[in-house]
């Protein structure tokens, strides 16, 4: 899906990716995982092809007429707007004639009954998965998900990874950011290690126990610590 070589980026003088080269396969779904500050949003901008690299190429290999679904970290919502019209305005944005699609994605989510109610009025939850809807509208052959499942309940999560999931499963790949293992654990085929620009390891999630010992024997990473916490 996406050929990654030897992509830099640079913000102002400021060096935000090193030296990353790897590759998205088609059904893989990877959880970009690492500190605060370590480049995960930009790397992912740049997949999204909302930032170029400074140096290097990010290439879809992949020649498709659906674009890639982005869900960015903050909510990108109209506050007049009601769910139904929030739904309905990207279907007609994306050519999206699919109404089976969008029933059903809307039932799984448990937003069907939320039709007629205004995104100001919405729970924090609730808005997030209407943010995660509007990215999926145009069922996009690669989602990009940066942080979508912040202050979420956990029956809202349980939802949100059900669809995911079976997407997952008919074939759609997958990219996320995530601080949570829950969703780590439900969701990952893969893991990329992204530590102050660079991509450190990646590696299929039936390895996550050996990487965790990897991990806990060295010292003072921030890595170590989150892998600390996995328990
Ligand atoms: N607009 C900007 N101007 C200056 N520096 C920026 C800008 N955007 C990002 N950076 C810097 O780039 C680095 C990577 O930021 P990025 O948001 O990609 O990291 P992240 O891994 O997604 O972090 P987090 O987990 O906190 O969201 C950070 O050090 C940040 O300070």
């Amino acid at each position: 899906m996406f050929d990654l070589n030897n992509v830099h980026y640079k913000q102002k003088r400021k060096v935000v990716i090193q030296n990353v080269s790897a590759h998205v396969r088609r059904g893989d779904s990877i959880s970009l995982f690492g500190p605060n500050g370590a480049g995960k949003s930009t790397l992912m901008q740049i997949m999204a092809g909302l930032k170029q690299p400074t140096s290097g190429t990010c290439e879809q290999n992949e020649a498709t007429d659906r674009a890639v679904g982005y869900v960015p970290q903050q909510l990108a919502l109209f506050d007049n707007m009601t769910v139904g019209e929030h739904i309905t305005f990207y279907q007609k944005m994306t050519k999206q004639r699919d109404d089976a699609y969008i029933n059903e994605m809307l039932e799984v989510l448990a937003l069907s009954d939320q039709w007629h109610v205004k995104s100001q009025a919405l729970s924090g939850g609730m808005a997030r998965k209407l943010n995660l809807a509007i990215g999926l509208v145009h069922e996009p052959h690669v989602v990009l998900l940066d942080e979508a499942f912040v202050g979420v309940d956990l029956a809202t999560k349980h939802d949100m990874l059900q669809w995911l999931k079976r997407l997952n499963d008919n074939g759609t790949t997958i990219v996320f950011i995530t601080h949570d293992w829950h969703v780590i654990y439900h969701l990952a085929t893969q893991m990329w290690l992204l530590d102050r620009g660079q991509l450190i390891d990646t590696f299929s999630l039936r390895d996550l126990d050996q990487k965790e010992a990897e991990w806990a024997s060295q010292s003072d990473s921030a890595l170590t610590k989150m892998f600390a916490l996995r328990h």
